[in-house]
């Protein structure tokens, strides 16, 4: 069934563009704000989004927008695809056009100082909206190119999950519900920082067997940080847990592990993601995880690690020494209390 509104999509990046085409395919009329004019004509002109997503069609029920805040009038469901680092700034001044809206947010960030999610952001700007997420194993590209695909809508608010499962249920889009948006929401915003470790491994060819252990020790810190948040364990063994941990530690079309690669190719931080041209999240959420891992005193030895090579002048040969070498350790640290 189709929405009597249109949807709206805010962000004319990647995700942006592969979700608005999602719901324009089901048959919503989408309104997908974007900031440029000359992006919004020229996907107009050519139905395509050649900078972020060269080469998909975009459907004719996608329109491109400029004006934000008629765009917020005109529809009750909201995506907002933007950088973390643009959130806030954008949808500060329209806060009052967001009262009673449905603002569900895909962003995989952590805002600096605060250590707000995205929807928390979101809750903080607008008290009075309907607030989820959606976040899990989604590479844009996959899912604009149809590859079968799963993700996780989470919030309190029952009726928006299943606004938005209709919304965006189709033929290779499935969406899972959940009542946890503080630990799906993490997970997204956690697995980045791996993803970059992952790159830098591939980049200095490490084995199969690398590659496990580090994904399977990225979910056991993640998770111990996301206890000591007061977060269920158990969402990080979902799609939006480990799911997005493992598409993100094996994928080249990530954007993060891409930043993480060319480090291990040997190139600077900025050189790394001069090179991307696109959001890594992991870059910025790197700096504020390691400094709440020390406040929380949460044992993180990943995140350390990635932080002393990036910002402290160590060495990847010196981490790697000193990761390997560690005190001995159990393997599964934490166990769930309820469940069973
Ligand atoms: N690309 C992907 O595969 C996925 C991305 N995400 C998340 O989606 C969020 C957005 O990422 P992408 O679409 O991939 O980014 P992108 O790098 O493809 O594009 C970013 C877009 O944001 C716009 N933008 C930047 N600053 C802005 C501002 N101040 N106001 C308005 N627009 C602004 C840019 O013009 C650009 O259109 C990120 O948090 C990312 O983690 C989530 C799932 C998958
Ligand atoms: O979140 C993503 C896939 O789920 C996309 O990851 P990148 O931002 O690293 O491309």
């Amino acid at each position: 069934m189709t929405d009597q509104h249109p949807i709206a999509v805010l962000g004319g990046g990647s995700f942006g563009t592969a979700i608005a085409n999602l719901l324009a395919e089901n048959g919503q009329h989408v309104l997908h704000w974007m900031r440029d004019p000359e992006q919004a004509q020229a996907i107009r002109l050519t139905r395509e989004n050649p900078r972020y997503l060269k080469g998909i069609k975009i459907h004719l029920g996608v329109e491109p927008v400029t004006d934000l805040a008629a765009t917020l009038n005109a529809c009750q469901l909201i995506f907002v695809a933007l950088p973390s680092s643009a959130l806030r700034q954008a949808l500060q001044p329209v806060a009052e056009l967001l009262s009673g809206k449905q603002l569900v947010s895909t962003t995989k960030g952590i805002e600096a100082q605060s250590f707000l999610l995205m929807s928390q952001i979101l809750e903080d700007i607008a008290p009075q909206a309907r607030i989820g997420v959606l976040s899990g194993p989604n590479l844009a590209r996959e899912v604009a190119e149809h590859a079968l695909t799963a993700s996780v809508v989470a919030s309190e608010d029952e009726e928006l999950c299943q606004h938005v499962q209709a919304a965006l249920h189709g033929r290779t889009f499935r969406v899972y519900a959940s009542a946890d948006r503080f630990g799906v929401e993490l997970g997204g915003a956690l697995k980045n920082v791996y993803a970059i470790i992952a790159g830098m491994a591939a980049a200095m060819g490490m084995g199969e067997n690398t590659k496990s252990m580090l994904i399977t020790r990225a979910l056991a810190e993640m998770t111990r940080f996301a206890v000591k948040l007061g977060a269920n364990p158990m969402t990080f063994l979902g799609l939006a847990g480990v799911g997005d941990l493992i598409v993100t530690c094996s994928s080249a079309k990530s954007r993060n592990y891409q930043v993480g690669f060319a480090l291990g190719e040997g190139l600077s931080l900025e050189d790394a993601v001069a090179r991307l041209g696109e959001v890594a999240e992991g870059v910025n959420t790197i700096k504020v995880l390691k400094a709440k891992a020390e406040e929380l005193q949460v044992y993180m030895p990943l995140v350390a690690g990635l932080h002393a090579i990036l910002f402290e002048g160590r060495t990847l040969n010196q981490v790697i020494g000193a990761l390997m070498n560690a005190e001995p350790k159990t393997d599964v640290d934490f166990i769930p209390t309820t469940g069973f």
